[in-house]
């Protein structure tokens, strides 16, 4: 039986909100074959991030290389790649490989504030990956910093920055407004070259958004493992992530992370 096989490409989160662990959940939630390459492990929990230990290069080359040997990708999301040579190297991979529907969600803080990406990584990630990517899925905080600007304030600056980000080179932009001050709607922009597309929906008052962002690109990519548009798989991804948030979960005493289940749970 054919089943979408997506494959995340990020790091560890061994407290299990975000990185690897959310997007396996992610995967699973929406019905594809997930698959992991392990970049970085981080000793992390609500509390924030305690340790980042890179694996070699040999590591995840090793990784790439035996999966796509035999199994092959429908879509590939990547994550926190935290360095030049890192995603370099994915860069190269992705190339050699011919791999389709790539979702690059340029990961660079933590929700506590702990670099995720090293300043010095940033020129890689736009002039190696974004380039390469079917779709990008920045913040605004990240938008900004890709751009050089210091802030995103409005809607119209919002879609601004999401046509200045598409001129890089990433086919599609989803912009995420989660970070849009003093609205009380969280709206993300899909430009897809001509046009844009709202997505919208209440904002829901909790602390507990750890991961969020990885299980949003995590469900766009698996919507794409199943050959659907890709305003079909932000539609979706929307909607999995604001049941995740609604049903958010108060676990350790700092940003708790959300319900992977919590969407699958409302279809039935
Ligand atoms: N409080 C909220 N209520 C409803 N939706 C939210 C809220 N916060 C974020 N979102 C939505 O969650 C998704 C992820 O957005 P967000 O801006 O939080 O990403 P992020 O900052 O990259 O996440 P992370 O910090 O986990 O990487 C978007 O669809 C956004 O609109
Ligand atoms: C391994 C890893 N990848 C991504 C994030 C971002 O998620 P958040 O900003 O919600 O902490 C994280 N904390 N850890």
């Amino acid at each position: 039986m054919n089943i979408g096989k997506a494959l995340t490409i990020a790091g560890s989160d061994c407290g299990g909100g975000a990185g690897i662990q959310a997007d396996l959940k992610t995967f699973q939630e929406r019905d594809v074959f997930g698959m992991s390459v392990i970049t970085v492990l981080t000793a992390q929990n609500t509390l924030g991030v305690n340790g980042v230990f890179p694996q070699t290069l040999e590591a995840i080359e090793a990784q790439l290389d035996a999966i796509y040997s035999d199994i092959g990708t429908d879509a590939v999301k990547t994550g926190m790649l935290f360095s030049e040579e890192i995603i370099s190297l994915v860069a190269d991979k992705l190339l050699q490989y011919e791999v389709q529907n790539i979702v690059v969600d340029p990961v660079m803080i933590a929700k506590g504030g702990a670099p995720l990406l090293q300043k010095q990584a940033m020129n890689a990630l736009k002039t190696r990956l974004l380039p390469l990517a079917t779709v990008v899925t920045p913040n605004i905080p990240e938008a900004c910093e890709i751009l050089g600007l210091s802030t995103i304030e409005t809607l119209k600056e919002m879609e601004e920055a999401a046509l200045e980000i598409q001129k890089i080179g990433p086919k599609y932009v989803v912009l995420k407004g989660g970070h849009l001050e003093g609205s009380n709607k969280a709206i993300d922009i899909l430009f897809d070259g001509e046009n844009y597309h709202y997505f919208e929906t209440k904002r829901i008052d909790t602390i507990h958004t750890h991961g969020t962002g990885c299980t949003f690109a995590a469900a766009i990519t698996a919507e794409l493992a199943k050959n659907h548009s890709i305003e079909e798989a932000v539609n979706v991804a929307k909607k999995f992530i604001q049941a995740a948030i609604e049903d958010s979960l108060c676990i350790g005493s700092g940003i708790g992370p959300t319900k992977h289940s919590a969407y699958r749970k409302r279809e039935i």
